[in-house]
């Protein structure tokens, strides 16, 4: 049995508690359910009270002298940060393409003459197991010490059966080996692999006929996303592909509009998918599309300002009724980051964010977009008492102080991973 835990006296609690089950929109993602003097009481990985430090000193008073106490004067408390978008578990590295676009190639101009995901794709299916795990190993390692403690992760870098299964098994394997929540995503509709170039639709037949089978017999993934994009898979193909993965219960999700708008968010609607990621070159009729939806629009700015392109309208989409997540989209070309507290910096920077909308946006709509927000992604009694201490004052000066790690503590599951 545990020592129970009792965080007390924080400056500010940003509880994220709220009212219903479903992702927050417009004014709903202003609030934060904040305690100033704040206090939680922690057991068995459980979050067991939260108010200010006064009302719990009095209902724990016989217990008081039993817990481990966490002084949080001066600072911040938040839940534990959560990454719905990545694609973490990968072979090699990319940092060649770095600078082939500071020079002026595209990104997808890399990806047609062969680097890019196919780059990748060549040293995943080089890499043996063990390789991948060790280096996402220290990948998870950083995104915890950035606060980080939920982290969807994507296949996709394999493209045919055998590498896609090695990616989601590893990411099995470091579900048992990693203090990280690893919620897996298959995307085997990432790029059209090499062998099957100018067979698009071939491969198509042989993803939905081949691959999805044995995923979801396996039990490998809970979500099936697509690359919907001009001269990846077309709309139709993008169907197609997401309707055979529900006949599997494997939830829709798609990258949708990051290099042309290609009605990509309109399709997230139609096909009810949980969220649509990147938009950044999403139309009107398609964010009030995935308004009326309720689909949750994944932004990615670190990505937009790695490649040098205008984020995605953002703040255009809260208005509109859009439920925005944020996420770092960690991978080894568009966005090398496991920087959760700088995608929170640019949401508010390049998308007009408020410090508030993003805190929400990577914490409890986060969870939503990945389907955990009944476990995590607030402070409340009964979820998992994953949770951060952060080195200010309050959630503003989080966002103000920029490009910075504040955090001080951060506990998994209600035992202490970082501090
Ligand atoms: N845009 C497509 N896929 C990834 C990038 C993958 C890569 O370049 O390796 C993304 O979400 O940014
Ligand atoms: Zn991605």
């Amino acid at each position: 049995m545990t020592k129970p835990i009792w965080i007390k006296h924080a400056t500010q609690l940003a509880t994220l508690a709220g009212e219903g089950k479903g992702p927050r929109s417009q004014e709903a993602m202003s609030e934060l359910g904040l305690i100033e003097d704040g206090s939680l009481w922690i057991e068995n990985g459980i979050i067991q009270a939260v108010g200010t430090t006064n009302e719990l000193e009095k209902r724990y008073a016989e217990k008081l002298h039993t817990a481990d106490i966490v002084e949080a004067s001066n600072h911040l408390v938040t839940p534990g940060l959560v990454d719905p978008h990545t694609h973490v578990v990968y072979g090699g590295s990319r940092e060649r393409e770095f600078e082939m676009r500071l020079e002026g190639a595209t990104y997808m101009d890399i990806m047609n003459a062969g680097g890019g995901i196919h780059a990748t794709a060549r040293m995943t299916r080089e890499a043996i197991e063990e390789e991948l795990l060790e280096q996402t190993m220290s990948r998870l390692d950083s995104f915890l010490a950035h606060g980080v403690t939920m982290v969807e992760s994507k296949s996709g870098y394999g493209m045919n059966l055998e590498t896609e299964l090695k990616q989601l098994r590893v990411m099995k394997e470091l579900q048992q080996k990693h203090a990280i929540d690893l919620i897996p995503t298959f995307m085997g509709a990432h790029a059209v692999p090499p062998e099957f170039k100018g067979k698009e639709d071939e491969f198509v037949d042989y993803l939905i006929d081949k691959m999805l089978p044995i995923v979801a017999e396996e039990n490998l993934a809970e979500f099936n996303d697509v690359f919907c994009e001009k001269g990846v898979f077309t709309p139709e193909q993008s169907k197609r592909i997401l309707e055979a993965g529900k006949e599997y219960g494997l939830v829709p999700k798609i990258h949708a509009d990051e290099i042309e708008p290609y009605g990509g968010a309109e399709l997230a609607a139609k096909v009810g998918a949980i969220s649509a990621e990147h938009l950044l070159k999403a139309s009107d009729e398609g964010i009030h599309a995935m308004a009326k939806a309720g689909t949750i629009a994944c932004l990615l700015p670190a990505t937009a300002l790695y490649l040098r392109e205008e984020a995605a309208a953002g703040r255009k989409m809260i208005d509109a009724g859009v439920p925005v997540a944020i996420s770092t989209d960690c991978n080894p070309g568009s966005s090398p980051t496991t920087s959760m507290p700088l995608v929170m910096n640019l949401a508010c920077i390049s998308m007009r964010l408020t410090p508030a909308e993003a805190l929400t946006a990577a914490t409890y709509n986060a969870a939503c977009a990945i389907n955990r927000q009944e476990k995590v992604g607030s402070i409340e009694v009964g979820k998992q008492a994953d949770i951060v201490l952060w080195d200010v004052k309050n959630y503003q000066e989080l966002q103000y102080l920029f490009g910075v790690n504040h955090v001080k503590a951060v506990w998994k599951k209600g035992v202490k991973v970082v501090g």
